[in-house]
């Protein structure tokens, strides 16, 4: 056999060699197309522990039994972040290893809930939109939708329309609109903000009605930070997403990521999401968790930046799946140790009463 590993003669063997690429372009989606992930993965408790631990959820009804019969779960489930963020890892294989960025989801939703360890994730993803961008024309824009369900009743368990930014195997001409527009915007100082900023008394349903009539009378919005942050390491940067079989070389390849537009290997957005989820759930007595909508991720998380949370209150009405909650509206704000905002989204969720 050839000796090829000498060092020069490797370098030309690289040279010549042709690299068997993975993932797909923007020219490879067309809207319409239905794509089955081959993946799939098995809901563990182990799993769904390593992701909660490590994002700071500590709910007692994702940890104990006693807790979630007494919240009507026969036993701990698998909790909705951990349940969305590995429906999206077994996608990325077909839809986004490429490259690009996640930039947002909506319509997130969980019809099939509660799930239990054991269950079989099967995930199939819709093109639903393809549209080229105005402002980077080496990329196009992608959303799809997304449905995770249990292999073996069908039910679906998770779903969502997602948008990422992909590469193009061909860059294209754009009139630059997207960044005129951004341009122009950011010389805007912004929307207004209240005058004040009123903070529930309690982790409590009706404390959030209450703020709520608070701020009413005023000038005012229910909104409030969290006080925990949680800095970026090598398990929640590299190995959180890996455990969703999420292949984005985002997450854990410092070497092609060196010469991208973040310069280094950032956070799975599933990854800072839920940790300003955490942050914000350790200040509330939630119930269930109904849907989340308008999600965007504003800027990069990397090895080292700290993710800390906001929120603001939207509504409350005294509805619920269970006697026992009302249902609360919520925007939440994940932020970075420079006070720079790196995600947003909507939340709905079930809030215990006091009273229940
Ligand atoms: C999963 C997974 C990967 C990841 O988890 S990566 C980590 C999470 N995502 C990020 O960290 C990305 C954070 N975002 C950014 O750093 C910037 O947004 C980005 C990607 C550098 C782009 O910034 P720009 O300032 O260049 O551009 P814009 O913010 O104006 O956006 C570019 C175009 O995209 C459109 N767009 C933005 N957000 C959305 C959205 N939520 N839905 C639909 N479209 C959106 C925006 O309108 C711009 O369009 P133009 O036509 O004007 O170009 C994985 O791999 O799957």
């Amino acid at each position: 056999m050839t000796e090829w590993t000498d060092p020069d003669t490797f370098a030309r063997a690289l040279e010549q060699a042709e690299t068997r690429e993975k993932g797909n372009c923007f020219e490879d989606f067309e809207e319409g197309d239905v794509i089955e992930h081959d993946p799939g993965l098995t809901l563990t408790r182990f799993g769904n522990e390593q992701w909660m631990s490590q994002t700071l959820n500590h709910d007692p009804a994702y940890w104990r039994t006693d807790a979630a019969e007494a919240r009507g779960f026969d036993e701990p489930p698998i909790h909705p972040d951990y349940l969305t963020a590995a429906t999206l890892g077994i996608t990325v294989e077909d839809l986004s290893e490429k490259g690009g960025y996640f930039l947002g989801r909506t319509d997130v939703r969980f019809p099939g809930t509660p799930v239990y360890a054991g269950a079989e994730l099967h995930v199939e993803s819709e093109v639903v939109n393809c549209a080229i961008s105005s402002s980077r024309p080496e990329y196009g824009i992608v959303s799809w939708r997304t449905r995770g369900t249990d292999a073996e009743t069908g039910e679906v368990l998770c779903s969502y329309e997602r948008t990422n930014m992909i590469p193009r195997r061909e860059p294209v001409a754009t009139d630059g609109s997207g960044s005129a527009a951004a341009a122009e915007e950011s010389e805007d100082d912004g929307p207004d903000l209240p005058e004040e900023f009123v903070a529930p008394e309690g982790d409590y349903f009706e404390d959030f009605v209450e703020a709520l009539e608070e701020a009413d009378d005023e000038n005012a919005a229910v909104a409030y930070r969290h006080e925990r942050g949680r800095t970026q390491d090598d398990v929640t940067v590299a190995s959180l997403p890996l455990a969703t079989l999420n292949t984005a070389k985002q997450h854990h390849n410092v070497d092609v990521m060196s010469d991208s537009p973040s310069g280094d290997i950032v956070t799975y957005g599933d990854v800072t999401r839920s940790t300003a989820l955490g942050h914000a759930r350790s200040d509330e007595e939630t119930w269930r968790e109904v849907g989340f909508d308008n999600e965007s991720f504003h800027t990069f998380v990397a090895v080292g930046d700290t993710v800390y949370a906001f929120t603001r209150v939207l509504e409350a009405e005294d509805t619920a799946s269970s006697d026992e909650a009302g249902t609360v509206q919520f925007e939440h704000i994940a932020f970075n140790q420079d006070d720079e905002p790196v995600y947003s989204g909507t939340r709905t969720a079930e809030i215990r009463k006091r009273s229940g």
